[in-house]
């Protein structure tokens, strides 16, 4: 369902992606993953419309989003967990939940979207009324993850979801990404934690210094000794 081809992105002369080809097809968990700097945000804020100093083209079911804005890029079934969350603090859970059906063919299904995402993350429903600033990190995760599935996409970008989380919590976020993909939506998914994630997903490619230097299926990934250098540091 996503085609990125020939991805090139800059911040002002300083070029932060060269010649990115990848795909995700319906249904299925992607990873990118790659060091520091590689360009894994770029890469996906570009898809989702909030990077647009770019050449290529990024399309989805064949349609090319290279010029389409990013509040539109979610009425082709996108949608982006951001990295750091980007929860508003000042409004309550169950009105940062509301925010994520903006669209207005997302309303509808406002009521099966709310009670899908607490079934995910019964602590959202336990605290529905308090304010999103309060939660703690782990739960504004799940927050930000829920936000984006009011959105009602059908491919779900995730920047770095496990970032600063303890073990446990991490575990909650990684049994939410395969209830999600269960659910039929697809993932892209950008990690630091390689192994989880090339455990959850199907296919994976590694970036450095914003090429794509290598990718194949997670098992190939795992055992590749290019990623267990330039991703792992081993
Ligand atoms: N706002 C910006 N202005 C200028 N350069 C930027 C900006 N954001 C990112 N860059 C540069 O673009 C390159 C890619 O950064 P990006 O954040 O996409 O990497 P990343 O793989 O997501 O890294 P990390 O894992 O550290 O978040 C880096 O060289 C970075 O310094």
């Amino acid at each position: 369902m996503l085609e990125v081809r020939e991805l090139e992105a800059w911040y002002g002369q300083a070029q932060a992606l060269w010649g990115v080809d990848l795909s995700v097809a319906d249904g299925e968990v992607v990873s990118i993953v790659g060091p520091n700097g590689a360009g894994k945000s770029t890469l996906v804020q570009s898809i989702a419309g909030l990077h647009r100093s770019t050449r290529g083209t990024i399309a989805v079911d064949g349609v090319d989003l290279t010029r389409v804005p990013a509040h539109r890029v979610g009425d082709h079934g996108v949608a982006l967990v951001p990295e750091g969350r980007r929860v508003f603090a000042r409004m309550t859970v169950h009105d940062n939940l509301v925010l994520g059906a903006y669209r207005r063919s997302a309303r509808p299904g406002l009521a099966d979207g709310l009670a899908r995402v607490h079934s995910l993350f019964p602590r959202l429903a336990e605290r529905s009324s308090q304010l999103a600033g309060s939660l703690s990190g782990g739960e504004q995760q799940m927050l930000a993850i829920g936000r984006a599935l009011l959105a009602q996409p059908r491919l779900l970008l995730m920047d770095e979801p496990s970032l600063g989380l303890a073990p446990v919590v991490v575990d909650e976020v990684f049994d939410a990404i395969r209830a999600i993909n269960a659910d039929g939506v697809s993932v892209l998914l950008v990690e630091q934690d390689v192994e989880r994630a090339l455990e959850v997903s199907a296919r994976g490619y590694v970036l450095a210094e914003g090429r794509i230097v290598a990718s194949g299926s997670s098992a190939e990934l795992t055992g590749s000794a290019l990623v267990r250098r330039s991703v792992l540091g081993l």
